[in-house]
């Protein structure tokens, strides 16, 4: 008779080998490594990472913006900004890990002292979070990486990009306008950049009943960073108390 675990075996029940030579042991077809059951279970294995790694995380913003603003531009000097921004009123400061205002959001969050968090996505050519992330997860899987984003902060503040952020910005606000979050504040950063799709969000979707009459207003429009950190303070404050 042999007990394993909660199991009893007896007889020819009983295997020949331990669990752990079975293991160890590397011999045997492959395939299976690339079927879909076993990704799922690496899936599993991020999301617990990701819950793992930011649950603890306090009060925290996301921030999105361009992978491609270079160092010192304008854009990248207003990313810092709003980074070090919130950092100052106490948020943690999360984004994409990635170059271009995600670094300077990350940067102006380190060098005012903040918690500094890049969720990183796994990409076609050689790539990691950068060098202003303290806490740093590089996800396979972008609906994993997007939940935790979602999970893990209390804003979304959006900044100029492309079709990453504006991919980012919509789930957000799909996710509000539906309620699976609630009071959560979608801010645009940069009325100028912004402003065309806001008109047309207003002027195409709004007038053509394709989104409700207030939808227009999920998203709040700013150019000025102590606007940004004041937005999400207020609805904090309203929502934690
Ligand atoms: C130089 C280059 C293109 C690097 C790409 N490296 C990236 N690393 C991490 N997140 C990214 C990257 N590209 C896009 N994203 C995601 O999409 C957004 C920016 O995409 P985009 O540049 O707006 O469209 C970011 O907020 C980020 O979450």
């Amino acid at each position: 008779m042999r007990r394993a675990g909660p199991l009893t075996l007896r007889g020819s029940a009983i295997p020949e080998t331990t669990t752990d030579q079975r293991l160890l042991d590397r011999r045997g077809p492959t395939d299976w490594v690339h079927t879909d059951p076993w990704r799922v279970l690496r899936i599993q294995s991020e999301f617990v990472e990701g819950f793992g790694l930011l649950s603890e995380v306090g009060h925290a913003v996301s921030v999105f913006g361009s992978a491609r603003a270079a160092r010192g531009s304008e854009r990248y000097l207003l990313a810092e900004e709003v980074g070090g921004r919130l950092a100052t009123d106490g948020y943690t400061v999360i984004t994409g890990g990635g170059p271009g205002m995600m670094e300077a959001a990350n940067k102006g969050a380190r060098e005012a002292g903040g918690t500094s968090i890049g969720l990183g996505i796994e990409l076609p050519f050689e790539q990691s979070v950068n060098d202003y992330v303290d806490i740093g997860v590089t996800f396979r899987y972008f609906f994993v990486r997007k939940t935790m984003f979602v999970k893990y902060s209390q804003a979304f503040v959006v900044l100029p990009g492309g079709f990453g952020t504006l991919d980012e910005l919509f789930e957000a606000i799909t996710l509000v306008q539906t309620g699976k979050v609630t009071r959560f504040p979608v801010i645009l950063v940069g009325t100028e950049f912004w402003g065309g799709l806001h008109d047309w969000i207003v002027k195409t979707l709004r007038t053509e009943g394709m989104i409700s009459e207030g939808d227009p207003d999920l998203v709040q429009l700013t150019d000025d960073p102590a606007e940004v950190v004041r937005i999400v303070h207020e609805a904090h404050v309203n929502h934690f108390g």
